[in-house]
C-alpha cells in the first residue's frame, strides 16, 4: 500500500449516521448501482431514505426493485426534499452539465463525486465552495468486497467525513489520501483494477478451453483459481504474495516453467506497469475535458 494511503479502521460496517435523512444518488449505472447494492445489503442506508435520479427507465426500475425511490430528473424530486448526502455517479464527460442543478441542496448536503479525473476545483465551480469529497470505489463494493479511496476538500469537517466513511464502508475498505493526485493513481489500481483481473480470468479460461477442458469447466477453473488465490492472499496479511507464489513453485516444476515466461525480462511487470500508467494518465487528463 502506498505510504500516503491510510486505511480508516472501522471494525464493522456502521450504520449511516443520518439514518432517516435522505441520501441522493445521481446516476445509477454500473458503479452507482454497485454502490447502492452495497449500502442496502450492509444496512448502511435504509431503502426509504434513498432517492435515485437516473434517466434510464430500465435502470430506475432496477433500483426500485431494491426498494428505493427513483425519478428521471432532479426537478421531479419532492420540493421539500433536503438530502444530507449527494453521491454523483455520472460520467466525467457529463458531470459539468448535471451537477450544477444539485447546488440548490448545498445548505443541507455534502457531496461525494465518484467521477474519474474530475478534480475538486472543477466540482467547486459546479457546486459552490462547500464540502466535497471525491471517492474512487470499484464494482466489488456491490458485495461489500470493494476498495474505496477518498479525498476530501478543505471545507469537509470531521462529522461529514465520518458520515461518508460510514456509508462507503458498507462497500468494503475505505482509505483516505491527503493529496488529490493520488486519486488518479487509485483509479488506475483499484478503480479500474477489477477489469484487469477479469481479463486475466478470460485469458486463463480461453487457454483452458484450448487445452480441451471444455468451456464451462475452463471458466469455472479460471474463476475459482482467482477467487481462491485472492482469498488466500487476504487470509494472512503477514504472508507477502511473493511468499505464497513461492509455495506453489516446486523446483524444476510446472509453475517454474510458466513463471519463467511471465518473469522473463520482467515481461508481466512491464506490461501491467504500462497499462496502469495509461489508466493514471487518462484519469489525470479527464480533468482537462470537463
Ligand atoms: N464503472 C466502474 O467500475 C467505476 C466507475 N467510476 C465512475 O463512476 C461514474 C459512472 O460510471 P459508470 O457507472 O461506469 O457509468 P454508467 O454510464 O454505467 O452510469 C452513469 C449513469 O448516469 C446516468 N445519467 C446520465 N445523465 C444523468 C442525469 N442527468 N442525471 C442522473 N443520471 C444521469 C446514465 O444514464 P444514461 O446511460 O441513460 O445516459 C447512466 O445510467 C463515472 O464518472 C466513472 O468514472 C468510478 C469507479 C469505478
Ligand atoms: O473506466 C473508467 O473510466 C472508470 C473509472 C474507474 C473504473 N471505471
Amino acid at each position: 500500500m502506498p505510504a500516503d494511503i491510510h486505511p480508516v479502521c472501522f471494525s464493522a460496517p456502521e450504520r449511516f449516521e443520518t439514518m432517516g435523512q435522505p441520501l441522493l444518488l445521481v446516476g445509477c449505472g454500473n458503479m452507482g448501482f454497485s454502490l447502492l447494492q452495497g449500502w442496502l445489503a450492509a444496512g448502511a442506508a435504509a431503502p426509504e431514505d434513498v432517492y435515485v435520479v437516473e434517466p434510464s427507465e430500465m435502470l430506475r426500475d432496477r433500483a426500485c426493485q431494491l426498494g428505493v425511490a427513483a425519478c428521471s430528473t432532479v426537478d421531479e424530486l419532492a420540493p421539500g426534499l433536503q438530502p444530507r448526502l449527494i453521491v454523483l455517479a455520472v460520467k466525467p464527460q457529463s458531470i459539468a452539465e448535471i451537477a450544477p442543478a444539485y447546488a440548490r441542496f448545498a445548505g443541507t448536503a455534502a457531496y461525494v463525486s465518484i467521477a474519474a479525473g474530475v478534480i475538486t476545483t472543477s466540482l467547486e465551480k459546479m457546486l459552490g465552495d462547500i464540502a466535497i469529497l471525491r471517492a474512487m470505489p470499484n464494482t466489488p463494493t456491490s458485495l461489500g468486497k470493494g476498495s474505496t479511496v477518498v479525498f476530501a476538500n478543505s471545507r469537509t469537517d470531521g462529522g461529514t467525513r465520518e458520515r461518508v466513511v460510514a456509508l462507503l464502508r458498507a462497500g468494503g475498505s475505505v482509505h483516505f489520501v491527503d493529496r488529490e493526485e493520488l486519486i488518479d493513481a487509485a483509479t488506475a489500481i483499484s478503480g479500474s483494477g477489477p477489469a484487469y483481473v477479469f481479463l486475466f480470468i478470460e485469458c486463463l479460461a480461453r487457454r483452458a478451453a484450448t487445452l480441451g477442458l471444455g468451456e464451462k469447466l475452463a471458466l469455472d477453473l479460471a474463476r475459482e483459481t482467482v477467487a481462491g488465490a485472492a482469498a488466500l492472499a487476504m487470509s494472512d496479511s503477514s504472508q507477502h504474495p511473493a511468499h505464497l507464489r513461492e509455495k506453489v513453485t516446486s523446483p524444476n516444476g510446472t509453475t517454474a516453467a510458466a513463471l519463467e515466461i511471465l518473469l522473463a525480462d520482467d515481461a508481466l511487470d512491464h506490461l501491467l506497469g504500462h497499462a496502469v500508467d495509461a489508466a493514471r494518465r487518462r484519469s489525470a487528463s479527464l480533468s482537462g475535458e470537463v
